[in-house]
């Protein structure tokens, strides 16, 4: 029923309204109460003007009684709060509401699971000494995270009724009715002339009720409560957040090294064991220099690729990444972006293509498209070796303070290097091509949990292999078409074969443009397989490498020595910050393409990320050359 309908002469129906935080349940209750259906959803703000309905009120013995009217008002969580929507309740709650009167009764409405939060606007709520019933929302969610609370205790703090409600399971609604009826007849405004408080005073007294109010909490309860002020803090929470992925990627040099070093002894005495045994000619040279040097050169990086995903998979399993994504939606919001985007985002750490794929989830057609266009240059698994072996070339295995490897500083900072430029690129994407504003977010925190080691060896199992097949598929033909290139035609005596080669000529022609950025010729080769996939910038230097070696001792060096020896300081940090950037892999261009419905963001994509690479590689190869490194 709405307002319009016609009042009964008599006078115009008394009126209760429900307040209360956003989220606290009041349309659910609204509907329960009345039978409209008012729109209710999982996130604040969802009622946004008054909408009322009409509630039968019981009378005495079992009679009919009163008729009322109900008001369903927007979420709010201070009269003094300045949002259009809690304007209108403001101003309905003091009888400012054009052409209406000041509600008979307040129903304020709390949500038991976040008691002290919401008991903050409460006291606002009784500080009017309007008569006021509280409907202690939402306890079955209290019920299931643990928590036993007393309403009498509550109700006694408070100096007003409070009854317990489930309003999505209609409990408790006939004690409520019962309340509301009885309301005015309770109206005390002495008892509540001790509420006028300023917020942090406020916020104080909802700290001591709310523990008051509590009868049992399960000890798993108060841990996780715990657990959570400190890891969701505002100060501390990204601090904690900061700190753990500096530790993960640490932990990726330095627990990775001995497992390395193994899988790299493992390729070369499979690599003199095939020069032993095959006699010299095509297939040797094909298996040692394609191959072994080129895909093992990647494959070595496992270690260093399941270590990390060791860590993202306990974050995720231990309920600890949903927190994660909590801290982060601020600083999303920030460049306009919500935290809907973070998951997408991280789940391109692995890689970009699940991640544009699971932007589907974005409502928002601009935020979405934001969210593909920056996917990219989060840092991909694909990007690890490419990085690991850069940074075990040139940064020395030095500690730089207490268990602070400079290795993992290095890495750690390629991984920044790529966020931050994701959020540059996200406000200003946000400000130009694909503007709008930041949408509110909300989302359910999962409960802390003990990791299954099973799930968790699943998981990694399936990194692995996704990353072996890449070696053994795209990785493989990639580096053996290199090597053909390489291969042919054959050198004379006395000249180089990369000169000879097809591929030297193909070099020869990319070179002067990426020379001006530090590249040097074998970097400006290596650079095209790797489109295919980033991982075969090392198997391309390595097979380069390898079929260029005079002698077998040089040979079997490996192309991180190699690189060491032949690369200058500017020219690998140049390396490393064009693979920020640079989108070097079709499948995520082609995927682009697939979820965009067009071409145009696909080239638009590439275009500007090889710009920001092309840029970034010149000013750090210059920056480094000026500096003298
Ligand atoms: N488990 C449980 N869920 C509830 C209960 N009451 C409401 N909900 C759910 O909580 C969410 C928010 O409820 P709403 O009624 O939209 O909240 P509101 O207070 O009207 O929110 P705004 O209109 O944004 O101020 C919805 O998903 C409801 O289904 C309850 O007692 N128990
Ligand atoms: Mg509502």
């Amino acid at each position: 029923m709405s307002r319009d309908d016609p009042a009964p002469v008599s006078a115009r129906l008394r009126t209760a309204a429900l307040v209360g935080n956003p989220n606290a349940g009041k349309s659910a209750l609204f509907n329960a109460l009345t039978g409209a259906r008012q729109k209710i959803a999982n996130y604040p703000g969802v009622t946004v003007e008054r909408k009322a309905g009409r509630l039968l009120l019981p009378g005495r013995n079992g009679t009919n009684g009163e008729m009322i009217e109900l008001i369903d008002l927007p979420g709010s969580y201070s009269f003094d709060a300045a949002s259009p929507d809690e304007e209108v309740t403001r101003k309905v709650v003091h009888g400012e509401f054009a052409g209406e009167a000041q509600p008979d009764v307040l129903i304020a409405v709390l949500d038991a699971a976040n008691l002290e939060q919401h008991l903050v606007f409460v006291q606002e709520v009784l500080e009017l000494g309007r008569p006021t019933v509280i409907a202690l929302n939402m306890v079955d969610l209290a019920e299931r995270d643990g928590l036993t609370l007393d309403p009498e205790a509550l109700s006694q703090a408070l100096g007003v009724p409070v009854i317990p409600t489930v309003a999505v399971r209609r409990k408790g609604l006939a004690e409520l009715i019962e309340a509301i009826a009885e309301a005015e007849t309770h109206a005390d405004e002495e008892a509540h002339s001790r509420w006028h408080l300023g917020l942090p005073e406020r916020r104080l007294a909802a700290k001591h009720m709310a523990r008051g109010a509590i009868l049992s909490q399960s000890a798993r309860h108060l841990m996780e409560n715990g657990a959570d002020r400190v890891l969701l803090n505002p100060w501390i929470g990204p601090v904690i957040l900061f700190a753990l992925l500096f530790v993960i990627f640490q932990a990726v040099f330095a627990w990775a090294t001995p497992f390395a070093d193994a899988l790299e002894g493992g390729v070369s005495l499979l690599s003199s064991g095939v020069t032993d045994t095959l006699p010299e000619g095509f297939l040797r040279d094909a298996i040692t220099e394609g191959l072994l040097a080129g895909v093992g050169s990647v494959v070595v990086f496992l270690p260093q690729i399941v270590i990390l995903f060791f860590f993202i998979l306990l974050m995720e399993a231990t309920g600890y990444m949903a927190r994660a994504a909590f801290l982060m939606d601020r600083l999303m919001a920030g460049v306009g972006l919500s935290g809907k985007s973070f998951i997408p985002l991280l789940s391109s750490f692995a890689c970009a293509i699940p991640g544009i794929m699971a932007t589907r989830s974005i409502s928002d057609p601009k935020d979405r498209l934001t969210t593909i266009l920056i996917a990219p240059l989060m840092t991909c698994s694909a990007r690890l070796p490419v990085y690991a072996v850069i940074i075990a070339a040139f940064i020395p295995a030095t500690s730089v303070g207490p268990g602070i490897g400079l290795q993992g500083l290095v890495l750690f900072a390629l991984y920044v290097a790529g966020i931050v430029g994701a959020m540059v690129v996200a406000l200003v994407l946000r400000r130009t091509l694909a503007k709008g504003g930041a949408s509110g977010f909300i989302m359910e925190m999962p409960r802390y949990q003990m990791p299954a080691l099973k799930d968790i060896a699943i998981g990694l199992w399936q990194r692995a292999w996704v990353f072996l097949r890449r070696a053994g598929t795209i990785i493989f033909m990639a580096t053996i078409a290199l090597w053909l290139l390489l291969s042919f035609p054959q050198a004379e005596p006395g000249e180089s074969q990369l000169d000879a080669s097809f591929a030297g000529t193909i070099a020869d022609g990319l070179h002067p443009l990426l020379e001006p950025i530090g590249f040097n010729r074998e970097i400006s080769l290596a650079l095209i397989p790797a489109l295919a996939a980033r991982e075969v910038a090392v198997s391309a230097l390595a097979t380069t490498y390898a079929v260029d070696a005079e002698d077998e001792d040089v040979a079997a060096q490996g192309v991180t020595s190699r690189i060491a020896a032949q690369w200058s300081l500017p020219t690998a940090l140049a390396f490393l910050a064009w693979f920020v950037f640079a989108p070097q892999c079709l499948s995520t261009i082609a995927v682009t393409r697939r979820e965009t419905n067009s071409w145009r963001w696909p080239i638009f994509m590439t275009v500007y990320l090889f710009v920001l690479a092309y840029v970034f590689a010149g000013l750090t190869y210059w920056s480094a050359v000026a500096l003298g490194l």
